[in-house]
């Protein structure tokens, strides 16, 4: 028999549409009651370890689920299933990649239609995340995420659309495998990470999107707060107004670590322009380019360098090394 844990988080693959037309959580999961139709050499053993929307989930309930996943290499299972709300699926997926050493087929699903609507994906995104881990060449691949017949290695993917089922998306480098109505099928190989097996998640990490006119006011006000670091969503290859760059210095020499990312969906982040403000004055100034990830994972990466405990020459090698 093949074990696969399945873990239960919440998000509208756990809720049911009501009678006013709101969509919220049910006591009672969803799933449970379907037909699930799985080839007869898998066992499910099910754990509803949170009932949230996922906009509720927080780098602790990320953690929590880390350290259950870690028992489950011990406890006999071929692999984990996580359902999720798809608000924050993709940085659940990515926490999990930076913290996990292990061979564990670990798949994230969720869905955009929950349990009752028309054409409702959940039960069918479940059966495909369950056959993926049961699989064994989902093994040793990292934290992945099953939408919609596509698979997604967690460090690119992201939710594209508010409510298409064709929502998750990595934009720059596609998904590395299919599904066909059986089995996964890989495309690509994933790219290795290094996994910091971290037990706090402590630290304020606010996100900064840059925009035309954008003035040093934010940075002003951060360079005054007790943070732990900063993340930028800077403009194109990853540029910011001139306006900005006296406070965002300040905010450097306090010693505050400031990393960037692009605003763009594709692409990655890098010091091409050498005009005031472009990203050559930037890396310069000592802000760490982060390439080919969004502003949330960004966070979370620095969540987890600085919670690993990295001296500065490390944590700017984990940021920007990727
Ligand atoms: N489709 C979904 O799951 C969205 C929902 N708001 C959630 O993330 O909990």
């Amino acid at each position: 028999m093949k074990r696969v844990l399945v873990l239960h988080t919440g998000g509208t693959i756990s809720m049911t549409q009501g009678d006013s037309g709101g969509v919220g959580l049910s006591d009672k999961h969803p799933l449970g009651d379907k037909f699930l139709p799985l080839p007869k050499n898998i066992e499910l053993v099910t754990e509803e370890i949170f009932n949230l929307p996922s906009p509720h989930i927080t780098p602790k309930e990320m953690l929590i689920l880390k350290e259950r996943i870690e028992q489950a290499e011990s406890q006999d299972f071929v692999g984990v299933v996580i359902t999720h709300g798809t608000d924050t699926l993709e940085e659940t997926a990515y926490f999990l990649e930076l913290t996990l050493k292990n061979h564990l087929a670990m798949v994230l699903t969720g869905a955009m239609r929950s349990s009752n609507e028309i054409g409702s994906d959940g039960l069918y995104n479940f059966r495909q995340a369950i056959i993926t881990a049961s699989h064994e060449s989902a093994r040793d691949k990292g934290v992945l995420v099953v939408m919609n017949d596509e698979i997604h290695e967690a460090r690119f993917v992201t939710k594209t659309h508010t409510t298409s089922v064709d929502t998750f998306r990595a934009p720059t480098f596609g998904p590395i495998g299919i599904l066909s109505k059986n089995k996964p099928i890989f495309l690509k190989d994933v790219i290795e990470e290094e996994a910091y097996s971290i037990r706090t998640v402590d630290g304020t990490i606010p996100i900064v999107k840059a925009y035309a006119g954008m003035d040093g006011t934010l940075f002003h006000l951060l360079s005054e707060t007790e943070i732990d670091g900063v993340i930028i969503e800077a403009l194109g290859a990853g540029n910011l107004p001139p306006e900005v760059l006296p406070s965002l210095e300040k905010l450097l020499e306090k010693g505050v670590p400031v990393a960037l990312v692009s605003r763009c969906s594709n692409g990655i982040a890098e010091d091409i322009y050498s005009y005031v403000g472009g990203g050559v004055e930037l890396k310069r100034m000592g802000v760490m380019f982060v390439r080919g990830i969004t502003g949330p994972k960004a966070r979370l990466r620095l969540l987890v360098g600085l919670n690993a405990k990295l001296n500065k020459e490390s944590l700017k090698h984990y940021m920007t090394e990727i």
